[in-house]
């Protein structure tokens, strides 16, 4: 069973929580290029509000003189008052429509700057390395970053508002000050404390959380296969719901009471912290009754100095609390531009060089050698061979033989550790990569079953093409999917998969066509079918590879099989054994040789393999 591993539970500095502040200038950058008129018109919208708190208090007070004059009968006017009543009123309207409106603009904007990060993190995940994907930690800084997409709308929020009540309080500090400026001390020293508790706190939350970020990620893994169409099948079948329950349920507890210990000690400390600014506020209370008492005040002015002192010290906790927690925010945000930050190794060099229209000379392994990042074995060797202009050649090998692995290479999704692969002569890493990548087609043995449509399936071979219906029908005519669309509702509209309304199974050998598909949607000059027809009958495979050579004419084609009733169709043959050239040649000359490749075919053409 997973257990937490060696974390960092050591919190983080101030200093370092006030660096995280330098993350909020791009994020504001973010918000305003996401929507400039929704930002600039909920900016307006706050400074106005930020103003009617003051307004207000200072309405009230006149209102309260006016009634006591008039009540001493130092007045006989009311109109001053009455005029006073419908302008806390017409406030109060303002107020609530501005507060709506900014609520509104909060969560439209929100919702923007959401989908347009996960654009971005889309876009950005897709631009890296293969192996980038293997690697543990960078799923953990890819899990960070895909949560903070969703996440910031409260820190876009938060923001704002600081604005609004920093301006707010502003307003009313100066009426305060006209007063008696020891009162703003007062207020100042009054909140501290809780400040400085909750900035605390929220470094030990963050440091808590990225901790757990391995054991959230399994968490939320073993939730998805637990209740997801795709693992159903065995789940049930090995009974498999306990044994995924109580593995959830041991990391969920730790994760629970590690959490708990933390909002408890916060809670504690938070209510005793901003117990003395309750204090400080009563203390300024008793000062300003003695002085209304002493008539140096009037009731008015009392009401407008406790209400302001009282909203400036909730304002002021509130600044500070959210301040705290905007430096919290942008810690994390921290996860996100980190991710962005992340740049593939395998890219295109400056001056690089387009794929040729025609290839006269071939592919070239120089002395290959390959071992995976991470790994200490060696998953290709001093490989050498050349791939001549328009040849077929079949690799096969026992599993882990590193066939797969060879034509990852030749597409460049990695590099070679030793040695190169070139093409006219070339390096391969001079070509340019999109050059590269349009001119090279390939379908995996893992190839992606997407819950698209029939025909969509088939265009993601060559998504620029995606409109081109008449494409789409040749391409699926010579993989033979077309017998396998007529025969859907909806044919080539047709939802495939379960997990959307109205979608249709198919059998994995159906899936196989489809995706086979796929090969000739683009005009590639090196087609790589890497197994993606285990799941066909042998005749079936057979029709379909003969279809293919046929079809791709004097193209380059490398097929990876097992079947050798296929692999014969080729020119040549390369056999790999551990990662090694073993034997290389055609059918006949494989067998003349009578090695390895010659006993495997008999064995399988009596029936063994
Ligand atoms: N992403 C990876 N990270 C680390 N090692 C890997 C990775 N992929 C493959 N390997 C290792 O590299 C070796 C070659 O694997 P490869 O997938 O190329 O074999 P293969 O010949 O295609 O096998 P099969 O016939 O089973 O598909 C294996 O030992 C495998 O364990």
């Amino acid at each position: 069973m997973a257990r937490p591993r060696n974390r960092q539970t050591e919190s983080l500095s101030y200093k370092e929580q006030f660096s995280a502040l330098k993350n909020l200038p791009p994020f504001f950058r973010l918000i305003w290029e996401t929507s400039k008129g929704m930002t600039l018109g909920n900016v307006i919208l706050r400074t106005i509000n930020s103003v009617i708190p003051l307004a207000m208090l200072y309405i009230g007070k006149e209102i309260i003189d006016s009634i006591i004059a008039l009540q001493n009968g130092d007045a006989v006017d009311q109109e001053y008052l009455w005029i006073m009543v419908a302008l806390e009123l017409g406030l109060a309207v303002i107020s609530t429509l501005i507060n709506r409106a900014i609520t509104l603009l909060d969560s439209l904007l929100g919702d923007l700057v959401s989908n347009r990060t996960s654009v971005d993190l889309i876009r950005h995940a897709a631009k890296l390395d293969l192996y980038q994907f293997e690697n543990a930690e960078f799923y953990d800084k890819l899990e960070r970053a895909r949560r903070q997409t969703t996440g910031r709308t409260i820190l876009m929020s938060q923001i704002l508002s600081q604005f609004q009540d920093v301006i707010s309080i502003f307003f009313l500090g100066a009426g305060l000050v006209v007063f008696n400026p020891w009162l703003i001390l007062l207020l100042f020293l009054a909140v501290i404390p809780s400040f400085l508790g909750e900035s605390r706190f929220n470094q030990w939350t963050y440091s808590l959380t990225r901790s757990w970020t391995p054991e959230r990620r399994e968490l939320d893994y073993l939730r998805y296969i637990g209740a997801s169409d795709e693992f159903a099948k065995e789940v049930k079948t090995f009974n498999l719901a306990d044994f995924i329950t109580k593995r959830f349920a041991y990391l969920a507890d730790k994760y629970y009471h590690a959490n708990r210990k933390l909002a408890v000690k916060r809670a504690a400390w938070g209510s005793g912290l901003s117990m003395i600014g309750t204090l400080a506020y009563y203390g300024a209370y008793v000062f300003i009754i003695i002085q209304t008492i002493g008539g140096i005040i009037t009731i008015g002015t009392l009401t407008f100095l406790s209400g302001s002192f009282s909203r400036m010290q909730s304002m002021l906790q509130r600044i500070m609390s959210r301040f705290s927690q905007i430096a919290d925010s942008a810690l994390y945000l921290q996860d996100l531009f980190d991710f962005f930050q992340i740049e593939p190794i395998i890219n295109s060099k400056s001056g690089a060089i387009a794929f040729p229209e025609k290839i006269r000379e071939g592919f070239r392994f120089d002395n290959v050698s390959f071992k995976y990042p991470g790994t200490e074995r060696w998953a290709i060797r001093n490989l050498s061979f050349h791939l001549l202009p328009g040849e077929k050649l079949a690799l096969v090998g026992e599993n882990g033989a590193g066939k797969t692995t060879l034509v990852k290479l030749l597409a460049r999704l990695y590099e070679p550790t030793e040695g190169a692969i070139l093409l006219e002569g070339v390096d391969l890493r001079e070509y340019d990569l999109k050059s590269l990548r349009d001119n090279i087609g390939i379908i995996f043995q893992d190839y992606m079953r997407f819950q698209f449509r029939a025909g969509e399936n088939i265009a993601v071979g060559n998504i620029g093409m995606i409109e081109d219906a008449e494409l789409i029908e040749t391409s699926a005519r010579k993989s033979l999917a077309d017998t396998v669309i007529e025969e859907l509702p909806d044919r080539y509209q047709q939802m495939l998969g379960r997990r959307f309304a109205d979608g249709v199974e198919l059998s994995g050998g159906q899936w196989q066509k489809i995706a086979l598909a796929r090969a000739y949607m683009r005009d590639a000059q090196l087609l790589i079918l890497d197994e993606p027809t285990s799941a066909l009958d042998a005749r079936a495979e057979h029709e379909v590879f003969q279809r293919f050579a046929d079809l791709i004419e004097d193209k380059n084609a490398v097929l990876i099989s097992h079947r050798f009733s296929t692999v014969r169709m080729a020119d040549r043959i390369l056999f790999l054994e551990n990662g090694q050239l073993l034997e290389l040649g055609s059918h006949e000359e494989l067998l003349a040789m009578n090695g390895k490749y010659a006993e495997l075919f008999h064995l399988q053409a009596q029936g063994y393999v």
